[in-house]
């Protein structure tokens, strides 16, 4: 009996290597694929890839590889045969996407729960017009000052109440802040039922982000997509209300969020019917923006948190530049504009460091469409390819101690648009959209927090697999400036 059992595991065994080395052979005949291993069978690199991400050097995979093969190297990970650029250059050409080479590739939760007309899946002309009107709406001077506001009220609010708790858990209390601003910005929903609603549903449709691929009833999948539903209801019904408003008032009122631009560019050009933005495109996408907006916020704005509790030097000089814009506010009775937040330097150099060393987005994952050759690599049709933002923003070529917190270096960087060495954005045709109300938004939160708190950490380290999190949501303890 026992020979025979061990006869049909030696037997699947060899099946199993004999697919393995097949597909190994199939993917490697294409000409040129940057050197690399594809690793174990099925697994590939992934344990390894896993093990660093639970590490405080999640790099260390990437330069392991880059000191035996180069720059760009083969690998296979989380079930896919994959190429990973750490060259800024090569990234680059990935991003700017010149000739539609390349689309996005996500694993297969993940573009479940987006949905195939989510701004993040679609491509060509349709991706261009509705990125640029997103993007131009996030960016306008008119919802900035909007915006500002609603972000100063949502802050000073949520910080009066630290100074009750015994202990404040920065990863969770900023999450409250992040989806109000977001909220508000995507569709105007203010503090109130509706708020609590969309809160409870998209927290239990954002834990299917990482699952497994399986839509059966009682599953993680499942459960999200349920709960996604149950926002498009909601969001629908707005869309038709908005509708209805817009046509009553001649379409004559200021933009005032997201789903209005949608709307908007939906009746303008001929007015022919084709031109229009379907309703369930427009509401589907405003639920779906949600996903890149929320998840990363809370995070950026926690991480700012745990780097200037490591580095008091840093939050002293922030504190000190912070303190005399508010005294200055103070005496002059001004209230705050979004330029008089975005022209702290050091502030910005704050969150320039963070952004860099926290890579909440730690690189974009792509899929080729064709051959192409990129600066003598060749990446087949077929093939995803991973442009690494970590490697480059933690390569020493590119940053002097690059694991340090150094806000200071930006002084010499300059301001910190996106280069090709500093991309926790994006860049190209996917640029993220959100970039200058993300940078707003920390300025807000950085200047209203060290103005009027000091505060001691609990250690807590930083987990990079699946995302980018605090081990313990990151304990805090704050006192009162006007107290000590
Ligand atoms: C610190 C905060 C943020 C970071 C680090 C970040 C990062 C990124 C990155 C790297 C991309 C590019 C993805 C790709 O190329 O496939 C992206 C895209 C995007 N982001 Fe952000 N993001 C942040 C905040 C936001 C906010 C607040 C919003 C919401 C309004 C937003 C909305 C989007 C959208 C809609 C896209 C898709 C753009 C497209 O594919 O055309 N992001 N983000």
């Amino acid at each position: 009996m026992i020979n025979w059992v061990v006869g049909c595991w030696v037997l699947i065994g060899v099946v199993v290597g004999w697919c393995w080395l097949k597909e190994k052979k199939k993917l490697e005949k294409k000409s040129g694929v940057p050197r690399g291993s594809l690793g174990w069978p099925f697994i590939g690199e992934t344990l390894d890839f896993i093990a660093c991400g639970y590490t405080s050097r999640p790099v260390s995979f990437m330069d392991k590889r880059k000191s035996l093969y180069g720059k760009v190297f083969k690998t296979h990970i989380l079930g896919t045969p994959i190429i990973i650029s750490t060259d800024p250059d090569v990234n680059k050409v990935i991003l700017h996407n010149h000739g539609n080479t390349f689309i996005p590739a996500y694993p297969k939760s993940i573009t479940e729960l987006f949905g195939k007309n989510s701004i993040l899946q679609i491509n060509g002309n349709l991706h261009k017009r509705v990125h640029a009107l997103i993007g131009g709406f996030l960016r306008s001077p008119q919802h900035k000052a909007r915006i500002t506001k609603v972000i100063e009220n949502t802050v000073k609010l949520s910080l009066s109440t630290w100074k009750d708790m015994h202990q404040v858990y920065v990863q969770d209390e900023t999450k409250k802040i992040t989806f109000e601003v977001l909220v508000k910005s995507l569709m105007s929903v203010g503090p109130g039922e509706d708020l609590n609603f969309l809160k409870r549903e998209f927290e239990e449709f954002i834990k299917g982000l990482i699952c497994l691929p399986i839509k059966l009833p009682g599953t993680r999948l499942y459960k999200s997509l349920k709960a996604k539903e149950r926002m498009l209801k909601m969001v629908e019904k707005m869309v038709e209300e908005r509708k209805v408003a817009l046509k009553n008032t001649d379409e004559k009122g200021p933009i005032i969020d997201a789903l209005d631009v949608l709307l908007r560019e939906s009746s303008t050009g001929d007015s022919s019917e084709t031109q229009r933005l379907p309703s369930d495109f427009i509401s589907g996408n405003i639920v779906e923006m949600m996903i890149p907006g929320e998840e990363t916020m809370p995070t950026a704005m926690t991480l700012a948190v745990k780097f200037l509790s490591d580095c008091p030097v840093a939050l002293e000089k922030l504190m000190e530049e912070n303190m005399e814009l508010k005294n200055r506010k103070t005496d002059s009775c001004d209230d705050y504009g979004w330029t008089d937040y975005m022209s702290l330097r050091f502030t910005q150099n704050v969150i320039s460091e963070t952004l860099r060393m926290a890579n909440i987005i730690n690189g974009v994952w792509r899929k080729a469409l064709k051959d192409v050759e990129i600066r003598g690599y060749s990446i087949p049709q077929g093939w995803c390819v991973l442009a690494s933002f970590i490697s480059v923003h933690m390569d020493e070529d590119n940053y002097e101690n690059p694991h340090q917190f150094d806000p200071w270096r930006w002084e010499k960087i300059g301001a910190a648009v996106n280069n090709n060495c500093f991309t926790p954005f994006g860049g190209g045709q996917r640029l993220c959209p959100g970039l200058e109300l993300s940078r707003l938004e920390l300025s807000v939160f950085l200047h209203h927090l060290v103005t009027s708190y000091r505060w001691v950490a609990q250690q807590d380290d930083i987990v990079h697999f699946p995302t980018v999190k605090m081990k313990r949501k990151l304990p805090i303890r704050v006192t009162s400036i006007s107290s000590t």
